[in-house]
């Protein structure tokens, strides 16, 4: 597995950090709020275990689950949604917490449907940003880091399903995607 790796973009200890800043910074964002915090499903949920257990205001926690990269490096550009949110958005204020802001479809889509079920408030967080990929004209409100434009992997981040569990983040070789 680490012999697909091209190279460490980010150490355990580094994403560590930036996740422990971002909590503090939502903590004290919502701290008079009443915090949802959306996970997307799966790539977030290594981020989201992380970034929940550092906010220290209450807060409720719910998952769904969306795909649109199959088991490519490019986007379908169709997003499906999986699995739902099980809580009802009214009153809430919502952070949608993702992995990776790409192309953008993934989030704007979400946007787009959560925003439909009426929740007081809608922010967004990403723990990685690649602008140059970008497609549509979206924004997080909490960004972690930029990364650049390469596809990258570990710390919940997949190709073809794989590369998950890694605790760092790398630049996936090209010659395993046959890029
Ligand atoms: O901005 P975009 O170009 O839409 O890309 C970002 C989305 O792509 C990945 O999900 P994927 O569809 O691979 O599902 P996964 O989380 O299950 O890996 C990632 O987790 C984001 O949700
Ligand atoms: N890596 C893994 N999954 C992704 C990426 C990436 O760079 N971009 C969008 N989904
Ligand atoms: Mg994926």
């Amino acid at each position: 597995m680490l012999n697909d790796i091209k190279e460490v973009l980010f150490s355990e200890e580094y994403l560590a950090n930036i996740v422990q800043r971002m909590g503090k910074q939502i903590s004290e964002d919502y701290k008079d709020k009443n915090l949802l915090m959306v996970s997307v499903l799966k790539g977030s949920v290594v981020f989201m275990a992380d970034l929940m257990r550092a906010i220290s205001v209450p807060c409720r926690v719910d998952f769904m689950s969306v795909s649109s990269y199959g088991s490519g490096v490019k986007t379908s550009g169709v997003v499906k949604i999986v699995k739902d949110l099980d809580i009802p958005l009214a009153g809430y204020d919502l952070l949608v917490v993702e992995d990776i802001l790409d192309s953008g479809m993934t989030l704007s889509y979400i946007l787009e449907l959560l925003q439909s079920r009426g929740p007081r408030s809608i922010r967004l967080c990403t723990l990685f940003d690649k602008p140059e990929r970008r497609t549509v004209d979206i924004t997080a409100d909490y960004v972690g880091t930029t990364v650049p434009d390469a596809f990258i992997v570990g710390y919940g981040l997949d190709y073809d399903e794989k590369y998950r569990n890694l605790p760092f983040v790398g630049i996936l070789k090209p010659e395993v995607y046959g890029g």
